[in-house]
This record gives structure tokens, sequence and C-alpha cells, in this order.
């Protein structure tokens, strides 16, 4: 029987009138299209417009918080406000401590972004031990040997947009 992994949703959620940001890093760009590409399709899925799903990109992990603040902030003085958003970043360990500091203080800043922009911030940080565990949560190995990670955090925007939007 399997434990882990996210359960099935409590309904399906119709996300015809939401507005998404995605922002993605620009590192490990094959992973990061990937999981992009597995939002986007789950979303869709649920009914959300492909003229709702705004995207925008940084130079890597560390920028997320700040550029998503920024991001949120242009689509609202734009007048056309974003339900939740999606930071993506894949950050892969190397062999020095970059990876523990970015991923750390990335994941904090990213957890606290949710009251200072008043909407569902979803976790969309793959911080792995390998290239190869970075490309399985994408969904791109050889083996396919876990599905797209992307699937999710698209199918949690709709609902956290849907049952807590404002
Ligand atoms: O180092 N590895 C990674 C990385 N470093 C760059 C960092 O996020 C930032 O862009 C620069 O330090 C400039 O501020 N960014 C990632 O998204 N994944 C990595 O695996």
């Amino acid at each position: 029987m399997a434990v882990k992994g996210l359960g099935k949703p409590d309904q399906v959620y119709d996300g015809s009138k939401i507005r998404v940001g995605i922002i993605h890093a620009r590192w490990n760009r094959v992973i990061i299209d990937a999981l992009v590409k597995g939002a986007i399709e789950r979303m869709a899925s649920l009914g959300v417009e492909e003229k709702n799903i705004i995207i925008e990109t940084v130079p890597g992990s560390y920028e997320l918080p700040w550029g998503t603040k920024r991001f949120v902030d242009r689509q609202a003085k734009l007048g056309k406000p974003l339900d939740v958003v999606i930071p993506i970043g894949v950050l892969i360990k190397g062999s020095t401590m970059h990876f523990e500091y970015i991923s750390d203080s990335t994941t904090h800043a990213l957890m606290s972004l949710q009251e200072k922009v008043d909407m569902p911030v979803i976790f969309g940080l793959l911080t792995c031990m390998t290239e190869e565990q970075a490309l399985a949560r994408a969904g791109i190995d050889e083996a396919h040997s876990m599905h797209n990670h992307g699937e999710d955090w698209g199918a949690a925007a709709v609902e956290m947009a849907v049952k807590f939007g404002k």
C-alpha cells in the first residue's frame, strides 16, 4: 500500500476563474521546463485558462522570493491580480555548502512571503542531492520512476486559490 505522496483531493476544484502566476528560476533548465509543463497541464485539466497563467523567470532559486513579491505586486498594479503564485526552482547539491544555504533561506523566505502577498505561495523548490533525483521528480528520468511534481504543485495552486481565495 502506497503511504507516501499526495492524497486524493477531497473534491475536484474548478480553476476556470482564477489567475495563476508561475515564476521559475533558469538554473537546471531542462528540469525546470518539465516541472513548469507539468504544472500548466494539470491546471489546464482543472479548467484554468491559458490566458490566466502568467509566467515570469528569475536567474536562480535565490532570486525567487524577491522576484515573486515584485511579480505579484506588478500584476496587481496592472489591474490583473493573481490568486495564487507558484515559484519553481531546482537546487542540486554540489561540492560546497551553497546548496544548503540557498535551500534553507529560500524555503523560509517563500513560506513567510504568503503573509506579505496575502495569497497562497506554492512550494515549488526541488532540493535534490543528485541530478538523478531531480530528473525523477520532474518525471523525465529514463525509468520514469516518479510522477512529475509540477503536476502536484499545479493541483495545489488551484485548490488553495479556490478554497481559500479572497
Ligand atoms: O548553485 N546552484 C544553484 C543556484 N545558484 C544560483 C543562485 O540561486 C543565485 O541565482 C546566484 O547565487 C545569484 O544570486 N540556483 C539554482 O536555482 N539552482 C542551483 O542548483
